[in-house]
């Protein structure tokens, strides 16, 4: 059965970040998510987590120019030194604070780069994300984003990124499922995690268009949720949206996995 992971850049964030672990605990989540999970030196997100009982079920690769619009460089040619550094240091963060799951950027690619030479230097970057994970017993994944959320992200299609997932064919790379992007960007989402469920090691939901709960809108999380544990996946499910009001009061749709507001 998957397990339900809240993301603590999405949910509880009408509160400091260091109070969201126990909210995250006293609504039934025993595992977290993290897009900046280098905000909090890793002892420190180490001994939150402990303290709360959860697990880190998946950390972002340091992306050190968000604000100003970076989204990571594994696909950005000419900047391999800094990829490796980010891997590196990420890839010790998770390690430490017990990630199994590390999402390696792609990035955006200024306007008129050759793409093909941009998917070739990926491709070694992705590869030798994998051969670092492996060396710490952890997997790295890669997420296509849809375009409307992140114009000009490099891996935009799901289907490219099962493609590039295959291509590499490594046991320490895998997919990162983003049921909200992929809904908008290809839809067809219960053919899909049939066909590309070898290749996932990580799963995300948000409701379609709006990226809240997932109970409104297109996304049908029961029916996704009952498929997944259908074909086996045992992975997280990482709850990767804006909440329309409180995130306790918007839980209810998540009672079936354990999940439950305080009260
Ligand atoms: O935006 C998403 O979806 C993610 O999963 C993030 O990790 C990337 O910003
Ligand atoms: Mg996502």
């Amino acid at each position: 059965m998957p397990r339900l992971a809240a993301n603590l850049d999405f949910l509880f964030t009408d509160r400091p970040l260091e109070a969201r672990f126990d909210a995250a605990a006293a609504c039934g989540f025993s595992g977290i998510e993290m897009l900046f999970a280098d905000r909090l030196p890793a002892p420190t997100l180490r001994a939150a987590l402990d303290a709360a009982g959860l697990e880190a079920a998946l950390i972002n690769i340091a992306v050190d120019d968000w604000a100003a619009g970076g989204r990571g460089c594994a696909a950005l040619p000419g900047h391999e030194d800094r990829f490796r550094r980010a891997l590196i240091e990420s890839v010790e963060r998770a390690v430490a604070v017990g990630a199994r799951r590390l999402h390696v950027l792609a990035g955006i690619p200024e306007t008129g780069a050759d793409l093909a030479y941009a998917r070739a230097s990926y491709k070694r970057n992705l590869h030798e994300a994998a051969e670092t994970a492996a060396a710490a017993g952890i997997v790295a994944t890669i997420e296509a984003i849809n375009p409307r959320d992140m114009p000009g992200y490099f891996l935009a299609d799901p289907d490219e990124a099962a493609a590039i997932v295959r291509e590499i064919n490594h046991p320490s790379l895998k997919l990162q499922f983003d049921l909200y992007h992929t809904q908008i960007t290809r839809g067809d989402l219960t053919r899909r995690l049939d066909a590309q469920l070898p290749l996932i090691g990580h799963v995300q939901i948000a409701g379609v268009p709006d990226r809240a709960e997932p109970d409104q809108g297109e996304i049908a999380p029961a029916h996704l949720l009952d498929r997944l544990d259908t074909l086996g996946y045992d992975g997280w499910v990482g709850l990767e949206y804006r909440p329309r009001g409180r995130t306790e009061d918007g839980l209810g749709w998540a009672a079936p996995w354990g999940i439950r507001g305080p009260g």
